[in-house]
């Protein structure tokens, strides 16, 4: 019998349902037992507005735990890490991306499009509140936080007091939510998130066996979409609130696999709204997407990014609470 390897996780339903489901395929894969281990942040703790709890509140518990050994590995929300690396671990695997794309939550099954001028829409990422200005539809952009759960009580709740609200379709899947979309939202008009709808699984990068052990989880194509897009947002030295989108899409091209990667940096009022795309092969996603950086910055993205949600170089924001 070989001891359980210890997953830590955090106790919302999303970070239990990931968890829980990398647990499993892990186990199916190789037949060792996972056992999770609860581990309580700081940022579950407090009610306090994320954006004064500090930096990486969610991710640096796991992180600490990690590094302390009292857990094997852990998996995050791959677009909640910051773009710096930790110290002394390691990103062992990126599993099968999930669908990475925004949905829309609305009263009586309304599509953007049939949000009457004026209709209230929650959220709380500034990458969805630029896009949703630069509809130009008049929607009242309503800043939100909370738990999966508490976002679409103010919509369908017995309290609700919003006409809609935006949400990621894979947190959505992960706790099996889905019925409640009433439309998933087209990147031409929603750029989700650089890594939206992909995990990573965190280990300790001396620990060698668990590196190659995991490595079974990790999806090639997944991996380098979410290199292509990370590269993009670090190289423009935001943080993971910033109002910047990316999405990297693998496709068979005429010399292969190709990336086509985009990319959007968008003022938070929507009035200036940058929008870029560059295609490549999967082997230079990084360049790829330093490459697609560096346009959007010769076309002014740091003077929209200096206005608001830029972390500045080797700092992070955090705008998740899940
Ligand atoms: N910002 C919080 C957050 N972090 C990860 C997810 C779930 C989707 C994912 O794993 O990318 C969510 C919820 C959301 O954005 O609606």
């Amino acid at each position: 019998m070989t001891a359980p390897l210890r997953l830590g996780t955090r106790g919302s339903a999303l970070a239990m349902a990931q968890s829980g489901h990398v647990a499993e395929a892990l186990t199916a894969a190789t037949g060792r037992p996972v056992e999770l281990v609860e581990v309580v942040t700081a940022g579950d703790r407090s009610t306090a507005p994320v954006h004064r709890l500090g930096v990486g509140v969610f991710v640096s518990a796991l992180r600490d735990a990690l590094t302390a050994r009292e857990i094997d590995f852990a998996v995050h929300s791959y677009k909640d890490l910051p773009t710096a690396g930790a110290p002394g671990l390691h990103i062992a695997a990126v599993p099968l991306r999930q669908d990475p794309r925004d949905a829309l939550i609305a009263r009586d099954g309304r599509t953007l499009a049939e949000l009457p001028p004026g209709a209230r829409v929650g959220t709380g990422a500034l990458r969805r509140i630029a896009q949703l200005h630069a509809l130009g539809l008049q929607l009242e952009v309503t800043p939100i936080r909370g738990n999966i759960d508490t976002r679409l009580g103010r919509v369908l709740g017995p309290d609700a007091d919003l006409d809609a609200v935006v949400l990621a379709r894979a947190g959505l899947a992960r706790i099996g939510r889905t019925d409640a979309i009433t439309e998933t939202l087209d990147p031409m008009l929603m750029l989700p998130a650089p890594a939206q709808g992909a995990l990573a699984v965190e280990c300790r990068i001396d620990d060698h066996d668990l590196v190659e052990l995991l490595g079974v989880l990790d999806h090639a194509p997944s991996r380098a979409a979410v290199v292509a897009e990370r590269a993009l947002l670090a190289t423009l030295e935001a943080g993971c609130s910033a109002p910047v989108a990316a999405y990297g899409e693998l496709a068979e091209g005429d010399a292969g696999e190709e990336i086509y990667l985009r990319g959007a940096v968008i003022s938070p009022d929507g009035t200036r709204d940058l929008r870029l795309s560059r295609t490549g092969t999967p082997a230079d996603a990084a360049e790829i997407g330093k490459a697609l950086a560096a346009e959007l910055l010769e076309l002014g993205a740091d003077s929209i990014l200096g206005q608001e949600g830029h972390a500045g170089p080797g700092t992070q924001q955090f705008g998740s609470t899940e």
